[in-house]
Order: C-alpha cells, then structure tokens, then sequence
C-alpha cells in the first residue's frame, strides 16, 4: 500500500468533502510489501514494468469430430504507474442509503472511530471489501512450504478508500447527516461522531427526468436543475461540477459512481441512442428515451472520468458505449452484487461444477428501504428482475451434461417492499436439484442482508479498482527485437469489475462470466500478471510432486 496521507486539508464546499485525520499509519508502499525478483519485472519511481507470457488453448473441431487443443503462447509487456494520485469519489445518488452510508464509513475508518453498540465497542472497518478484506496467494514460504497471503490491496500501489475525497450529487436537498438519518442504516452512536462532519456535506443539484424513476420519489425531487429531458446544458453543467470538484480538492483524478435510484430501461431506438454520434444529437434535441444515467455517462466519457453504474439500468445504451470507445474513457456496471445474488452466483457454480442438476431457483425478498419503495414500481422492478435473473446463464451453458442445448433451471424473481424492515433485507431462497438415480436435493435460505452495509464496501472497491484500472497499460511484446508497438489502455469496458457486479458489462462481442470465483480469479491474476507473476492455479504440485 502506498504511503497515504496522514492528514490532508480539504474543503467541505457543496460539491465535496476532504478533511480529517487518516489516524491508519502510512503503510509501506506494495513495492516494500514485495518485490518480485524475475528478470521479466523491472521497478523504477514511475512504473512497474513486466513481460507476461500469457497461455492459453485454442480448440478447433478436428475432420473426426473430435476436438484438436493446440497450446497458445502471447507474450504482453504491462505498465503499472506507482504514484497513487489524490483521488475523489462523486456519487449520484449521494443522499441515499449506500452514498451515506459509504461516506459515513469512509470517515469511520479514516479517524479511527469506535463506538458504542448493544454487543459492546464496535470499530470502525472495511470488511466486505475484496480490496480491504481478503488476501491474496503471493506464493510459497521457501522455508516452511506454506502459503504466503498477502492483502489484496497490497498487490498493486491503489488508492487508499480513506484517503478518497468524497462529492456528488443527489435530487434530494438533504444534507448527508440529515439523509443518513432518514436512511436508517447506522447505529446513532456512530452517527453522533460523524454528524458534525456530514452535515456540511450538501450534494449538488441533479438531472430528474421523472418518467424513469418511480412517481414514489417525486417528494424527494428538491434539488433538481431546470428542464425535464435530456439537454446539452445538463451534460455540460455535469462536466463543470466535475472539474470544479476537481479544482477545488486538488485532485488528480476523479471516479464518478451511481448509486442513485434504479431507472426503467430506455428503449434502444435506431437513430436515436444506437451510435456515438447519434446519442450526442439526441441530447442536443432533448429526446425523451435518454435517461438520467446516460447523461452523467456521455458527460463522464467526455470529461474522462471513469463511470460505474451500480444500477440494473440500461444506462450503456451502444451509443454510450460507442463513445466510450471512441473517447478511450472508462465505464462499467451494471448493478452492485451485494446480497441474495452473489450468494446465487456462488451457490449454483457450486452446484452445477459438482455435477448436480440444478432444475429451479425461487429468490423472494422484501426490504423496507427507498430503493425497495422506488422497485415497487413495476417498470423499475423490471430492471432489477433482469439483472438479477441472468446471472447464472453462464454456468448453465458451460454444462452441456446436464443441461441440453436451450435448457435452463426455472428462475423467478420477486421483490416486495416492506417498510418495516427497512434497509435490513429479507432474502428467501430456495434451489431444487436432481442428484444421483432419481433423487433430489433442496436448498432453502434465509438471508438477512443489510443492503447498504453490504454494498457500501463494493462502492468502494468498484472506486479503487476502476481508477487502478486507469494506471495499467498493455502491448504486445516484440518478438523480433523490433520496435514495439505503444502501450494501450485496457478496453473501455472494464468487464475486471464483474466480481461487484450483478450483470457485469463486458466489450461488445465478449462473453459475460457470472460465476464468483471466475471472477475473482481473473481480478487477481490480471494483478498478478502485472507485476509478473502467473496466475494462482491452486496445482500446488510441490505438494504432491515430491
Ligand atoms: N445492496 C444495495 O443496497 C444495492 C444492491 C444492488 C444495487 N443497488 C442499487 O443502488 C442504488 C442505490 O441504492 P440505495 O439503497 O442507496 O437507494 P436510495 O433510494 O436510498 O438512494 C438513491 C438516491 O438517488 C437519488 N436520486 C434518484 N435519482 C437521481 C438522479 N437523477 N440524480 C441524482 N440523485 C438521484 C435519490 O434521491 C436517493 O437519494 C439503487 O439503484 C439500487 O437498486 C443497491
Ligand atoms: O444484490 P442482491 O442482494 O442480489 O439484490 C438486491 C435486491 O435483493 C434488493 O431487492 C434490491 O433492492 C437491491 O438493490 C439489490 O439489488
């Protein structure tokens, strides 16, 4: 881990909030954590540099019907920028659960706090964070044979989430103390040490296009900017808080994350939001199908601030991610997978790795919060339902012994809002399968997710993973000694954030991988190629080989 700021002065303007005391020492920076010692890594203060032999098979159906597996080498040359710049968070959707909640916790962490609950002192801490909470394989103790874990977030120099300068917007004119208090998340008693602190934290004006969210949220719209459908004027304005924002934290770089209320789907209408170009004009002309969430993407894409959309919405239209494209600007989403769905997305690799017939996933679940009172409009729920419904479409094509061409497990869906419980989810599950000669097997769950502690942590990595993202670059290795090709940024599309994601966005034409530990093992791997090292196989022959 970088050495972090010990303490940075900040402004606590509209349009953001840094200041306090990041009590956390300054660790040592992921060079001083490990050193890869391979004539295929080099270090200097800018980069990390290394040469990543990249293996893989290729498959073609052989003239007796029978596959032909030809071993791939590519040799890659990856780039790593070391300097961790000064970073800042901007939420859509600040004022709601998650963006309080997340702020909330931020400043927890970062002044250390401890406070009071029924079960005794709680401190502050980022479990539920793959980059904060798990380990990663470094390697083996050449002594002892053992492993030798290491924290993810010491794999490569990332941003320290107590080191993010915190803004954003919200359609709600709540100051964050005030929205934290109507989320009803936090225990009052760690409240009452942050309320001084996010009462002068006040999101910035916001685009409401009130037709793709729920009529429910409308008493919540206060803090609206002028005109109803999309205009040039809005995306221009978006862009301007974004570089206010930056120009008054002194930022290097800034990440923006909606966590705002989940939109309809938009049509996808050619002509209209199909191409680059054609978004752009439909802006200019106020078309009524492009929705809040495109806005802030177009205006991101052409500030070159990385978007990610913790929505179930279609907010990359192709047009979106046509531009994207075009302008080598970074998005990703869509919709945190926190809860009921990442324990799905776990549970059927699971099942179906084992062999066993998974032939019907029922998910029930009720919740009490705004975001459940916003689903319970059908046309809002739809987005969730679709999100939440693809995510096992890979594991059950990856098997063609249990399920033939087209076949798939019975999958609904239901969602109920229950005010009672509020942010405290209820998750009913239950998974029926066929086993060995007939039998069968269920699977019932109940699942308590706290919604927003649950995903509060995934804003944060999405955050920290999406601007790492932004200091890696590729090229393919010469071979012959000639010059070498310029290094590139990855695809705009960061589909490496799939593991926080319900329905991950992956470049068009690419296949989409919902299976949990796929996901994470391609996070890590690419991590570990950056600093060249092979991928983990778990093989451990050192172990059996002797
Ligand atoms: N576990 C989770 O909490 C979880 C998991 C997956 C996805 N999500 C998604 O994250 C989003 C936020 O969840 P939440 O619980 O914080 O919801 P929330 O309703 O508490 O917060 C949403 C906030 O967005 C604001 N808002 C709505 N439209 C806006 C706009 N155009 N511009 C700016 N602000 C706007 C609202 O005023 C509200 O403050 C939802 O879309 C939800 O579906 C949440
Ligand atoms: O991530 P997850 O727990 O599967 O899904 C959650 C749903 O169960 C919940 O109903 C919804 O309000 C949240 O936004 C989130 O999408």
């Amino acid at each position: 881990m970088a050495p972090h700021a010990e303490e940075h002065t900040g402004s606590t303007n509209g349009a953001g909030y840094s200041s306090g005391h990041s009590t956390a020492a300054a660790t040592a920076a992921p060079q001083d954590a490990f050193t890869v010692h391979s004539p295929n890594v080099t270090y200097t203060d800018a980069d990390i540099k290394s040469k990543y032999t990249y293996r893989t098979t290729k498959v073609e159906a052989g003239a007796d019907g029978k596959y032909v597996a030809t071993p791939l080498e590519t040799a890659y040359d990856f780039k790593t920028e070391r300097k961790v710049p000064k970073t800042g968070m901007m939420l859509v959707g600040w004022g709601g659960n998650n963006g309080t909640t997340v702020t909330a916790g931020i400043i927890a962490n970062k002044r250390g706090l401890v406070w009071d609950t029924k079960e005794g002192c709680q401190e502050a801490n980022y479990y539920g964070s793959v980059v904060m909470g798990s380990t990663v394989k470094l390697g083996t103790d050449a002594k002892t044979h053992k492993d030798v874990n290491i924290p993810f977030s010491q794999v490569l120099p990332m941003v320290h989430p107590n080191d993010l300068v915190i803004g954003g917007w919200d359609i709600s004119k709540m100051n964050m103390a005030d929205a934290m208090d109507r989320a009803k998340v936090l225990e009052p008693t760690l409240k009452a040490q942050v309320q001084k602190e996010m009462s002068a934290m006040v999101p910035l004006p916001s685009v409401y296009y009130p037709d793709f969210i729920a009529a429910n949220q409308e008493d919540r719209a206060d803090n609206v900017l002028e005109g109803s459908k999309a205009c040039n004027a809005h995306v221009e304005k978006l862009r301007q808080d974004i570089r206010d924002f930056k120009t008054a934290n002194g930022l290097d770089k800034v990440i923006v994350m909606w966590t705002a209320n989940t939109e309809r789907y938009a049509s996808v209408i050619e002509g209209v939001n199909d191409t680059a170009d054609n978004i752009l004009k439909s802006i200019e002309q106020g078309h009524e199908e492009v929705s809040p969430s495109s806005v802030f993407a177009v205006a991101c894409i052409l500030e070159n601030a990385p978007f990610i959309n913790g929505s179930p919405q279609n907010t990359f239209v192709p047009g979106v991610m046509q531009l994207a494209e075009k302008h080598n600007a970074f998005i990703g989403g869509d919709d945190f997978k926190s809860g009921q769905t990442k324990m799905k997305s776990a549970l059927v690799d699971f099942l179906i790795s084992a062999g066993i017939k998974l032939t019907s996933i029922a998910s029930y679940n009720h919740l009490g919060n705004n975001d459940g009172k916003n689903l319970s409009s059908q046309k809002q729920f739809r987005s969730k339902e679709i999100s939440k419904s693809n995510v096992v479409d890979d594991m059950v094509e990856a098997n063609h012994v249990l399920y033939k061409e087209g076949e798939h497990p019975d999958h609904c869906v239901v969602i109920k809002y229950m005010p009672a419980v509020a942010d405290n989810k209820r998750a009913l599950d239950e998974y029926y399968a066929e086993i060995f000669l007939g039998g069968h097997q269920t699977i019932s769950l109940f699942n308590i997710c706290e919604d927003s502690l649950l995903a509060s942590p995934l804003i944060i990595d999405l955050v920290v993973l999406a601007e790492m993202m932004t200091r890696i670059q590729w090229k393919a290795a010469s071979t012959d000694g000639a010059a070498t090709t310029e290094y590139k940024n990855f695809h705009s599309v960061l589909s490496v954030l799939s593991y926080m994601l319900k329905a991950p966005m992956t470049p068009p034409g690419t296949p989409v991988v919902n299976a949990l530990a796929k996901q994470r093992a391609a996070l890590t791997n690419i991590f570990r190629a950056c600093v060249g090292l092979e991928p983990e196989s778990d093989m451990t022959l050192e172990h059996k080989l002797f």
